[in-house]
């Protein structure tokens, strides 16, 4: 036997599908979604995200906009670019690459997004919301991998989940969204002692700890859902996730590759805030 692999590329075009319909349908009433996307600096594999974003834009019918600043560029400087985007009409979601060069504090940047344009989920309002259970703009990785799971048939209701990492963008959201699902979530980290036992604990394994091919087949129960966030980059170029892929396939019940797996559903995600936060702000869905 061997696990199903969760396509998050056709899961993700079937999504943007759904997105296009209803962008059309906004279009006629004369409501185009508006995406801002800042990249400070020329951090190669952000300019390629960058690049994804807006194409992703184009295809759907949405309005966007890039603004490429010089890694120099002072912290006030941006935060009035910031509170320049937040009061145009025209844009509905503003994304603020991440990482900031080390000379601007990452949170006074995001702090400083209106939280109506926070389509990245990252704002502390947004982050509230999230923990309470309030319907906001979710972080888009953490609600791409419920997508993933619930759109292959895995329902995290009365299921064990544990979820290795627990970062702000990752680990902690996707936590509170499994918890939300009903699931019982363990929040595991570098600090749990016998982390393999504690993965095959679970029903549901969330890998994003940024550590390439930890999790090897003995942390995985047979038959459980892995979902991989990680994104390594190899000595030779080539991606890899924080699950040891080969290795754990025959044992999982179910798989994402990386890549291929949770990125697309990253950026479609992006979208689908995009556009919720345009239907909002026109009093409309
Ligand atoms: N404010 C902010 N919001 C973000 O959402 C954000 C960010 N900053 N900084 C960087 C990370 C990374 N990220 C990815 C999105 C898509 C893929 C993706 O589509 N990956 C493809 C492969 C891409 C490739 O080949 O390089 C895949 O996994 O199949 C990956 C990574 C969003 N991020």
């Amino acid at each position: 036997m061997s696990a199903q692999i969760i396509d998050g590329k056709s899961i993700s075009n079937a999504i943007r599908e759904e997105i296009k319909r209803e962008t059309a349908d906004l279009l006629e009433k004369g409501i185009r979604p508006g995406l801002a996307v800042v990249l400070v600096g020329e951090d190669p594999a952000s300019q390629v995200y960058v690049r994804n974003k807006a194409k992703a834009c184009e295809d759907l019918g949405f309005y966007s906009e890039v603004h490429r600043l010089p890694a120099d560029t002072s912290q006030a400087d941006l935060l009035a670019l910031i509170a320049r985007l937040n009061g145009e009409a025209e844009i509905n979601g503003i994304l603020v690459q991440l990482p900031l060069p080390k000379h601007i504090e990452e949170k006074a940047v995001i702090d400083a997004i209106s939280v109506d344009k926070d389509v990245d989920g990252f704002h502390p309002v947004s982050v509230g919301n999230l923990m309470i259970g309030d319907d906001s703009l979710l972080p888009c990785t953490p609600a791409g991998v419920i997508e993933l799971l619930k759109r292959s048939g895995v329902s995290p209701a009365g299921k064990r989940a544990v979820v290795i990492g627990r970062s702000n963008i990752v680990g902690k959201p996707v936590s509170m969204l499994l918890l939300r699902e009903n699931a019982t979530v363990t929040i595991a980290h570098s600090r749990t002692p016998n982390l393999p036992a504690v993965a095959r604990e679970a029903d549901i394994v969330i890998a994003a700890v940024g550590v390439p091919k930890l999790v090897k087949r003995d942390w995985v129960k047979p038959g459980a859902a892995v979902i991989d966030v990680g994104i390594n980059r190899q000595e030779d170029g080539k991606l890899c996730g924080d699950v040891d892929y080969e290795d754990v396939l025959p044992v999982a019940g179910w798989i994402t590759p990386v890549p291929g797996g949770v990125g697309p559903m990253t950026i479609t995600m992006l979208m689908q805030n995009t556009l919720k936060a345009a239907k909002r702000a026109h009093g409309v869905g």
